[in-house]
């Protein structure tokens, strides 16, 4: 087991993204100010993808300009072109994520184009990336299944994490879309894509909807993995995976990891905190079992 556990917090971008309704920008920048109060020190904070695709990303140019960046805290954005890249560098981004997919049909309904089109798209990216000293950190969706093809070979998943990571993407983040992956799969993903992309390099992104994410979180661990994605209250859902639950909540995932002694430098209550308040903005229950735990006996 690691010692310590790099938490990559997601919920102000994959954790908002598909929500219907308005969003104000004051309460998007209070979450992300305080995600970076409780310790957190890697917060994905929105996109710059197409509005007509996902609305309510469309301010997040206004979010970046108005959040009190903490030092030592990455503060990304989700690029899926050179366009979304150029819009990030306007706004001052200084870590941008490509995401691509293991999987044809999900590719198309995601991002308008096949694997290798969505491959060749990434290239002139990471270039332009490379001239503006931006990292780039690569996604690859469905490893552990598709909701329009089911069944994901984990070698299809190893092929293209490798040629995100051969373009130069910094790390590899494998996405359980929507949440069908368990434990033993996902021990065979990771020895799988760990033949081709350096295990340190990879970090794990579990959706919850079939309540196996943070048994996924432990056998990922268990194969050398120290890099997860997180959503705080488990917000979340891909717009384009229908029924797909939100990420693992952070607070679920940071209480496991307290528990295993394994440090993150993250503070729970605050961390608890900072979820119950964007629930409460969203009118809708906490998605973390620990933090209605914790706030139930209060
Ligand atoms: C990729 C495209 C743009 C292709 O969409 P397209 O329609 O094929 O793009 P296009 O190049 O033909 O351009 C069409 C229009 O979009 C505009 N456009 C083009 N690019 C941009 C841009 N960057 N920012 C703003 N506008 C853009 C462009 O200017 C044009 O505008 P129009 O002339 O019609 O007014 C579109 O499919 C898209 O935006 N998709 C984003 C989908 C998305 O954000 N999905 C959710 C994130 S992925 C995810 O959640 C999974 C993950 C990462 O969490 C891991 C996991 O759980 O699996």
């Amino acid at each position: 087991m690691p010692r310590r556990v790099r938490l990559v917090e997601v919920g102000p971008r994959d954790g908002l993204q598909n929500e219907k309704q308005p969003i104000s920008v004051a309460d998007k920048v209070r979450l992300v100010d305080d995600l970076s109060a409780a310790g957190v020190r890697y917060i994905e904070v929105g996109s710059f993808v197409s509005p007509k695709w996902v609305p309510q990303m469309a301010g997040s140019s206004d979010v970046f300009a108005q959040i009190r960046q903490k030092p030592g805290v990455t503060y990304a954005a989700l690029t899926p072109n050179l366009k979304g890249l150029e819009a990030a560098i306007e706004a001052g981004v200084s870590e941008v994520a490509v995401f691509g997919a293991a999987s044809e049909a999900f590719s198309q309904k995601n991002i308008n184009c096949s694997i290798d089109e969505s491959l060749a798209r990434f290239a002139p990216l990471m270039v332009a990336a490379r001239e503006n000293g931006i990292q780039v950190r690569g996604y690859v969706s469905c490893v552990l299944g598709c909701p329009y093809e089911g069944e994901v070979d984990p070698k299809r998943v190893a092929h293209v994490a490798h040629e995100l990571f051969a373009m130069g993407c910094y790390e590899v983040s494998l996405g359980d879309t929507i949440g069908t992956g368990t434990p033993g799969k996902t021990r065979q993903l990771f020895e799988a894509v760990g033949r081709e992309v350096p295990r340190d390099k990879l970090a794990g992104h579990f959706h919850d909807t079939y309540g196996q994410a943070l048994a996924n979180i432990y056998a990922s661990l268990q194969e050398g993995v120290c890099t997860f994605d997180s959503s705080v209250a488990g917000l979340g859902g891909c717009p384009y995976a229908k029924g797909a639950s939100g990420n693992v909540a952070s607070e679920d995932v940071l209480y496991m990891l307290n528990g295993l002694g394994i440090e993150t430098g993250i503070d729970l209550d605050m961390l608890i905190a900072a979820g119950q308040r964007i629930s409460d903005v969203l009118g809708r229950p906490n998605g973390s079992r620990v933090a209605r735990a914790r706030l139930a006996a209060q």
